[in-house]
């Protein structure tokens, strides 16, 4: 049992582009990851998700904060200490047909990871490869295949074998199953649930979709546009969320339990509208005042901290008192 976290990540800020066209995609983000615990980092389409993976692994550089691994300040590591981190921090993207190389055989490139592993031995690496697949559920003579033999699901398990072959820590998972069919999508979550338990790892689990996030989430972080605007325990962000882009976030989502469904009902704002990208990098304000139907002048003018919520969780809202007590339910009056 570690001390500190896993993987600790402090108001971290990556911008694209210099000067007038800097574009602020991540806004002083903080969060952590514990050994063996599963963060599901949540949000639409461009709010940043992705980057923060990206700048935890190293493929995006930080322009503010720190990124902390095992205790190791990793924000500016050197190609070479990325090269050695590699096996332990490893990433998993979205797309198993573009994320492995067609022109190579599985073997080769499960063989990677295995390169910057100094305590491993040439002749182990085969043992290794094969081990990693059977223990994704497919035969050893994968290895000696090429990429286009496979389903969709068998490559994402081919992914998931890459990453498990550098014996990995923690994995970010960038949308890991929203490429593939509902059915088979299923089988990779229990697959990466089953390995957790089995190995201890850590994930960062990247959706835009809650419900998935939900079965293998400890945590939730909810992201808009760069901020996150609430975390916590799944359970409780799930059935008390409080703040109104996280409610509407969960009444947006396929909602099996009619009393989940309540509790965002009363949401009028559509977390699907493509998030504008007008707020100027670093401005005042929330980032989500422009679509929240509880917005007062004030929300405008100052970017509300990440406090306490009476759900339990952290939330970035000024008038979240308020707003929980349009929430619960009017039980005052029947007190007597
Ligand atoms: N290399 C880049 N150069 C410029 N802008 C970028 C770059 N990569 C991402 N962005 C922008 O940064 C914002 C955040 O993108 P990011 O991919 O991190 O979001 P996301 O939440 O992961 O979205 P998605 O689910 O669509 O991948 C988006 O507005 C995106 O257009």
């Amino acid at each position: 049992m570690t001390r500190h976290p896993l993987l600790d990540v402090r108001d971290l800020t990556v911008e694209y582009g210099r000067g007038r066209t800097a574009f602020r995609a991540v806004d002083g983000v903080s969060l952590s990851v514990a050994e063996g615990e599963t963060v599901g980092l949540v949000g639409e389409s461009g709010s940043g998700k992705s980057t923060i993976g990206r700048a935890v692994v190293g493929l995006a550089a930080a322009t503010a904060g720190s990124v902390t691994f095992d205790g190791e300040d990793i924000t500016r590591a050197t190609r070479r200490r990325r090269r050695q981190l590699s096996a332990a921090l490893q990433m998993m993207f979205q797309d198993p047909y573009s994320s492995l190389n067609p022109a190579r055989t599985v073997g080769d490139s499960l063989v990677e990871p295995l390169l910057a592993r100094r305590d491993v031995e040439p002749r182990r690496r085969r043992e290794l490869i094969e081990a990693a697949l059977r223990r994704v559920g497919l035969p050893a003579d994968t290895a000696q295949r090429y990429p286009a033999h496979f389903s969709g699901g068998q490559r994402q398990r081919i992914v998931l074998a890459r990453a498990l072959v550098g014996t990995p820590r923690l994995v970010i998972c960038d949308e890991p199953v929203s490429a593939l069919d509902v059915s088979v999508q299923a089988q990779v979550i229990n697959l990466l649930a089953d390995l957790q338990a089995d190995l201890g790892l850590s994930y960062l689990f990247i959706a835009h979709d809650l419900a998935v996030v939900r079965h293998l989430s400890h945590r939730v972080v909810v992201l808009y546009r760069g901020q996150v605007m609430e975390s916590g325990p799944a359970e409780t962000v799930y059935s008390r969320p409080a703040h109104p882009y996280t409610r509407a976030l969960i009444a947006a989502a396929p909602v099996p339990d009619p009393a989940r469904a309540r509790t965002g009902a009363d949401s009028p704002v559509q977390p699907d509208q493509p998030a504008e990208r007008s707020a100027p990098a670093g401005g005042p304000g929330c980032r989500f005042a422009g679509r929240c139907p509880y917005v007062v002048d004030e929300c405008t003018r100052r970017r509300p901290p990440l406090t306490q919520a009476w759900s339990g969780s952290q939330v970035a809202c000024l008038r979240q008192r308020e707003i929980a007590d349009l929430a619960r339910p009017k039980v005052a009056s029947m007190a007597h």
